[in-house]
C-alpha cells in the first residue's frame, strides 16, 4: 500500500475509554462541535458499562466530563453536555443505586445521539425550505466551508445537512466546498461525503471564495458553528468571517447552521469566545511532509468570530430560522442555562 493510501484510506478506530476520546478530540481525528460532545460522552458511556465509578459513579461521571469538556475551548457543545448531563447524574443518584445510576446515564447518552441526528434533519429541511424560498430558480448552487457533515456530527449534518436537504429535493445544482485550510477538512472530509453519495460537488481553495462568488452564481453561503452567543455572532472554523465579507459584498445570503446546542446565550458577544490557537505544524506540514520555510513563525487560530451583521440569511437551528436578532428570544427558555 502507498504512503499515500494508507492515509487516505477509511478506518474505524475504537475508543474504549474517557482518555481515548480525550487525545481523539484534542488531536482532531475527531472534530466538528457536536462530534466532540457525542463522541466525549459516548466514550463515558463506554467507561460506564464497564462498571466505571464502582460504588462512586457521579465523581467518575464530574471527573471525566470536566477533562473532556478541556481538550477543545472553542465549540460549546461539550462543556453544554458535560452540564446537563452532571445535572442529570445528580438527580439520577438521589434515587438509584449505583448501577441504575450507570445504566440511566447510558440511556441519557443514547438519546443524545438519536437526538442530534433528529435536529440536523430538521435544520437541513428548514434551510432548504429557507433558501429555496427565496429564489424562484429550480435549483440552486450553495458554497459551504469545513466539514459539518455525518463526520462532523451523529449523522446527517448541519450546514451540509442542508445541502443534503437541497439534494434530496433535487434542488441542488452544485455544491462548492472550499480547502478549509491549514487542516483541510473541506478536501478530506466534506469531498469525501459529497463524492460518497454523489452530491454535484467542486472543490476550490478558499482563496477562490470571493472569484467564485462573483463567477458561480452562488445562491446562498451556508456554515456550521462551533459557538453561536447571544447578539448572534458566531465562532467557526477560520475563514468564515471572510467568507462573510465577501458574501455580503456580492448581495449573497449568507447561513449559520447549528443546532441549539452549539449556542450559549451566557456570552453576549463574539468577543467573549475563546479561539484555540492550534500548533504551528498544522500550517508548516501536510502530513509531517514541510511546507513552509523551517524558523517561519506562525499564528495558527483554528476558528473566527463572524459578527452578527454579516449573517444576513439567518441562523438555521433545529427550532426555525432566525435572524440574529431573534435568536436569544427565540431560544429563551429553551436552553438549558451555561
Ligand atoms: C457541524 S460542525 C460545525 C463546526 O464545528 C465546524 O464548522 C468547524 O468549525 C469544525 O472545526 P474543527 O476544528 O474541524 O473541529
Amino acid at each position: 500500500m502507498t504512503l499515500e493510501a494508507i492515509r487516505y484510506r477509511t478506518a474505524y478506530e475504537e475508543l474504549r475509554s474517557v482518555q481515548d476520546a480525550f487525545e481523539a478530540i484534542k488531536c482532531m481525528k475527531v472534530r466538528g462541535a457536536p462530534a466532540i460532545a457525542i463522541v466525549g460522552c459516548l466514550s463515558l458511556a463506554v467507561e460506564l458499562r464497564a462498571g466505571a465509578g464502582g460504588d462512586d459513579p457521579v465523581t467518575f461521571i464530574r471527573e471525566s466530563l470536566c477533562h473532556l469538556t478541556s481538550a477543545r475551548p472553542t465549540a460549546v457543545n461539550m462543556g453544554r453536555a458535560a452540564r446537563e448531563l452532571m445535572e442529570f447524574a445528580e438527580n439520577e443518584s438521589m434515587e438509584k443505586n449505583s448501577e441504575q445510576l450507570r445504566e440511566s446515564v447510558i440511556a441519557w447518552i443514547e438519546d443524545m445521539l438519536e437526538r442530534d441526528v433528529n435536529d440536523n434533519r430538521k435544520i437541513g429541511n428548514y434551510g432548504a425550505q429557507h433558501i429555496l424560498s427565496g429564489v424562484p430558480r429550480a435549483s440552486v448552487t450553495i458554497l459551504t466551508h469545513c466539514n459539518t457533515g455525518s463526520l462532523a456530527t451523529a449523522g446527517y449534518g448541519t450546514a451540509l445537512g442542508v445541502v443534503r436537504s437541497l439534494h434530496a429535493l433535487s434542488r441542488l445544482k452544485r455544491v462548492y466546498c472550499t480547502e478549509t485550510r491549514p487542516y483541510n477538512q473541506g478536501s478530506r472530509l466534506t469531498a469525501y461525503e459529497a463524492v460518497a453519495e454523489g452530491i454535484p460537488a467542486t472543490l476550490i481553495t478558499d482563496s477562490m471564495a470571493a472569484l467564485t462568488m462573483r463567477e458561480m452564481d452562488i445562491t446562498a453561503v451556508v456554515v456550521g458553528a462551533d459557538r453561536v452567543v447571544a447578539n448572534g455572532d458566531t465562532a467557526n472554523k477560520v475563514g468564515t468571517y471572510q467568507l462573510a465579507i465577501a458574501a455580503k459584498h456580492h448581495g449573497i445570503p449568507f447561513y449559520v447552521a447549528a443546532p441549539s446546542t452549539s449556542c450559549d446565550l451566557s456570552l453576549e458577544s463574539g468577543r467573549d469566545i475563546i479561539i484555540e490557537v492550534r500548533p504551528s505544524e498544522e500550517l508548516t506540514s501536510i502530513n509531517g511532509v514541510p511546507i513552509a520555510a523551517p524558523g517561519i513563525e506562525v499564528w495558527n487560530p483554528a476558528f473566527d468570530v463572524t459578527p452578527h451583521q454579516l449573517i444576513t440569511g439567518g441562523i438555521i437551528t433545529e427550532l426555525g430560522v432566525f435572524l440574529p436578532s431573534e435568536l436569544q428570544a427565540a431560544l429563551t427558555g429553551r436552553l438549558t442555562a451555561l
